[in-house]
Formats: C-alpha cells, sequence, structure tokens
C-alpha cells in the first residue's frame, strides 16, 4: 500500500503556525513512507473563503518547501461529484430527504432541551420499514440527511491518541446536502478522502469530533477507512489556540521578519514531536525519524525565543552569499549607501555571529554603510581631552602600517601604552568616531573592514 496524505485548510484566511505545523507532520508522514502528500483546497465556505487566502496557503507551503505531489484540489470544482454521491445514497437508502424546516428543527431540539434530553434532530422523515411518512410540503425544498446508525459505537485507533469510541447516539442525522443542492462539510471530506485514496489522516485534534460522522458516511459508501491521527493543537503564547480568527500571525510574516525557513521547520518539528535530546536537524533527517508514536499528546505552546534561537543558529550556517541577498533589500530600505563601503559579504561575515534574524542582521551592518551621526553627549563623555591625543597619535600610525586586524591591535595597545590609558579608553571614542555608535563587534575587526582610507579620514575631521 502507497501511503497518501492530505494537508486540507480552509482558504478563509493565512496559513499560521498551527496549520503549518499539522501540515508538516501530514507532509513528512508521506515523505518517511515513501508515499504522497496531497494538498486540498476546502473552499465551500462561500462567505468567508477568498482567492487571497488561497495564494496565501500556497506561498505559505511553498515558503517551507512542503510540496505538494498531487494538487491543489478544490472543492468548490467537485460539486457534481458530490451531488453525484449524493444521489447515489438516497438511491441507496443510506440518505434521505427530510422537510422540515430550519424552525421545526430548532423547535424540535428546544423541546428536548426542556425535557432534559440532549438536543437532536427526532428522526421525522427517517424512512424505516413499515413507518409512514408525513406527506410532503408543497414547494418546499427538502435537505438531505444521512442516515446514521442508531445504535453502536463508532471505534477507531487513533494513530496519535489511541482508541476513541463514540456512541451512535451522540450522532445526529447529519445534513448532507442543504436545500439548493450545495453538499455540506464532514460529507465533501469523507467523498474526497475516499475519492483521493486517502491511507492516513493527519489533521488538528480540533477535527475528533468530525471523525466518527466520517466514518459513518464511509462505511455506508462502502469505502475503504484510513488511518486517522489527531495531533494536539499548537497553542499561542496566551495558552489559546492558534486560529485565523483569534489573529494568529501568518506564516508569511517570518520571512519578512527574516526568519530562514529551514529555522522555522526545524522549530516547527519539534512543536509537540520529538527524537530524544535532539534539537537541531535537518529536514532531510527529519522525515527520517518521523513517526507518530513520538507525538506528544498535550497541546504545545509557540515560543519565539527558541524560534529565534534556532533562527539565529541557521543564519550562522548559512553561505554569505545567500544572506547577501536577503539582507541587501533590508538595508537598501534603511537607506544604505553601498559605494566605496566595505564588502556587504564580509561585513556578513562579521556580524551574524549575533543576530537572530535578517532584519537584525541588516540593522547591524548599516553601521557600515551610512554617516556616523554620534550622539554629542556620547562624544562629551566618552572623547575627553586626556583621550585625545592618544587618539591623534593613533591616527598618525594608522597612515603607514599594515593595514589588518592584527597590526590594528598590536597599535592599539602601543598607544594604551604610551598614554596610560585603559582598552575601553581609546576603544569607545574610536567606535564613537568611525561608526557614530557604541556597540560594535570588536574594534580592530571593524576598523579593518572600514578600510584604511574612511578610518583615517574620519578621525582627521574628527580631530
Ligand atoms: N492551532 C492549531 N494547531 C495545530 N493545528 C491546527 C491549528 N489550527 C488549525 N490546525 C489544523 O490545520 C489544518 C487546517 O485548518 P484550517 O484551515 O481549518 O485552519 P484554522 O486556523 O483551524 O481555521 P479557523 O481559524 O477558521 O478555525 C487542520 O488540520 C487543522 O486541524
Amino acid at each position: 500500500m502507497t501511503v497518501r496524505t492530505r494537508f486540507a485548510p480552509s482558504p478563509t484566511g493565512y496559513l499560521h503556525l498551527g496549520g503549518a505545523r499539522t501540515a508538516l507532520f501530514s507532509w513528512a508522514f508521506a515523505r518517511h513512507h515513501g508515499g504522497a502528500f496531497i494538498l486540498r483546497i476546502e473552499d465551500t465556505d462561500l462567505e468567508r473563503s477568498t482567492p487571497e487566502a488561497v495564494q496565501a496557503i500556497l506561498d505559505g507551503m511553498n515558503w517551507l518547501g512542503l510540496q505538494h505531489d498531487e494538487g491543489p484540489f478544490y472543492q468548490m470544482k467537485r460539486m457534481d461529484r458530490y451531488r453525484e454521491v449524493v444521489a447515489q445514497m438516497l438511491e441507496a437508502g443510506t440518505a434521505y430527504h427530510c422537510y422540515c424546516t430550519p424552525d421545526e428543527v430548532e423547535a424540535m431540539r428546544e423541546r428536548m432541551r426542556a425535557a432534559g434530553e440532549k438536543p437532536r434532530y427526532d428522526g421525522t422523515w427517517r424512512p424505516e420499514p413499515g413507518k409512514t411518512l408525513p406527506s410532503v410540503p408543497e414547494g418546499r425544498k427538502p435537505v438531505v440527511r444521512f442516515k446514521n446508525p442508531l445504535d453502536g459505537d463508532v471505534s477507531w485507533n487513533d494513530m496519535v491518541k489511541g482508541t476513541i469510541t463514540i456512541s451512535n447516539r451522540e450522532l445526529d442525522d447529519l445534513v448532507i446536502a442543504r436545500p439548493d443542492g450545495t453538499p455540506t462539510y464532514n460529507f465533501c471530506v469523507a467523498v474526497d478522502d475516499w475519492d483521493m485514496k486517502m491511507t492516513h489522516v493527519i489533521r488538528g485534534d480540533d477535527h475528533v469530533n468530525n471523525t466518527p460522522r466520517q466514518i459513518n458516511i464511509l462505511r455506508a459508501l462502502g469505502a475503504p477507512l484510513p488511518e486517522y491521527g489527531h495531533v494536539p493543537m499548537i497553542l499561542g503564547a496566551d495558552g489559546e489556540k492558534l486560529s485565523k480568527r483569534h489573529g494568529a500571525v501568518s506564516v508569511m510574516d517570518y520571512p519578512a521578519q527574516g526568519y530562514l525557513p529551514e529555522a522555522m521547520l526545524n522549530y516547527l518539528a519539534r512543536l509537540g514531536w520529538s527524537h530524544g535530546d535532539d534539537e537541531i536537524f535537518s529536514m532531510e533527517q527529519f522525515c527520517q525519524w518521523f513517526d507518530v508514536d513520538h507525538l506528544n499528546s498535550s497541546p504545545a505552546q509557540f515560543n519565539p525565543e527558541k524560534l529565534a534561537w534556532l533562527n539565529n543558529h541557521y543564519i550562522k550556517l548559512a553561505d554569505n552569499v545567500r544572506l547577501e541577498g536577503l539582507v541587501r533589500p533590508v538595508m537598501e530600505k534603511e537607506g544604505a549607501k553601498f559605494d566605496g563601503a566595505p564588502p556587504l559579504q564580509q561585513v556578513i561575515a562579521l556580524m551574524k555571529e549575533r543576530a537572530n534574524t535578517i532584519n537584525e542582521l541588516g540593522d547591524a551592518a548599516m553601521l557600515f554603510y551610512r554617516e556616523p551621526n554620534p550622539d554629542p553627549a556620547l562624544v562629551t563623555q566618552h572623547i575627553t581631552d586626556a583621550v585625545k591625543p592618544a587618539l591623534a597619535q593613533f591616527t598618525e600610525a594608522c597612515k603607514s602600517i599594515e593595514w589588518n586586524k592584527a597590526t590594528i591591535s598590536a597599535t592599539t595597545k602601543e598607544v594604551l601604552a604610551a598614554h596610560k590609558l585603559k582598552m575601553p579608553q581609546l576603544a569607545m571614542p574610536l567606535r564613537l568616531i568611525v561608526t557614530g555608535q557604541l556597540q560594535t563587534p570588536s574594534i580592530d575587526a571593524v576598523l579593518e573592514l572600514f578600510g584604511r582610507d574612511t578610518v583615517v579620514a574620519r578621525l582627521q575631521k574628527f580631530l
């Protein structure tokens, strides 16, 4: 059997981290078993679905590299097929027309609530052997209801949660088609999973309640049942389930903030799944390791600090040519002047150690690409009369020394010794004058990168 899994979002908003993590598990399961991963867009909620949301989902999946092997299939394009299956079920007697109005259904539910019973459809139009049905009200369009078994249980061995059993008494005769013929959610999902030959349905555990309904429909259709695995939810920092309605952040906000896809994937993979103490691994490794046995059964909370830590790790690993491509647009927006300034890749090599995001890296690198404009208060504080002769001597020395980190460092030390100063007394003024700020990587490395001409010119201008 070839494993076939799917991700089936509704395009009612962007893809958020919760959905993306669930998609990742479904994708990895297929990859682990050499199977196929299918993307299905569940766009039947016409009021909330938009083409922009479809695009946002595709963009998110694409950025993460969660390539689908088949699809995207759109439910709205499968309406004829759903109608065909409804007709077959009516024919087979596994579904029936119900002419109750919504008000009548509500009234029957109200009666049951008042009698202390669970509110449900009372079966008025459910055909049974020997039962006489009411006469069809003139001009009224019926809904189609699924003839759910009355007795017994629906039970499945959930890949994540173990055996789950729901009594059929808990399940109503579900409406599968509305009066205008449009099919409803659980019915479409069951038909799709059947037609698309799903072997493993891996989805969020917000769907557990849908599963017994879908299983009953599949059984009525004589369709094979997939295995089901319901993975725990990702919760936001506030402990609420991440959801579009709850204002969760789009996956695509992360590249905009300067996160690398491999960092996000690694982070998401560990969100609710573990492989011993392994924290850092490639997707290739993840697909080899991934199994449902090591999924946590409780929800996982999104932790931005851990994501930032992983992003820093992958930035440090990333090739500087690639980083330049990502950083340059960020810096251009900030007005960086690249002409005559140090090569960006060398600056990146110096600065990436401490950057948690590409945007942070761009901000930090800006010190090489704008005119220094030190805060006058800091200048007064750090560049005292006692320091100025040392600065003058350092400037003179800079004109003739060999220009590299080692000689710059040695020269600094000589000047310090000659003027009986401590390192920060010279380094801070140098930072302020050359870069305009006090926080920089080691001063010798920074000066080396700026180049002799810029360093000497800035020092002379100041002095
Ligand atoms: N917070 C979450 N954590 C983990 N999985 C999630 C989360 N939210 C949704 N999913 C899963 O993502 C898949 C796609 O879900 P869907 O497109 O309906 O997103 P949604 O955020 O639940 O939508 P809505 O915001 O409208 O409730 C489903 O398998 C769903 O279970």
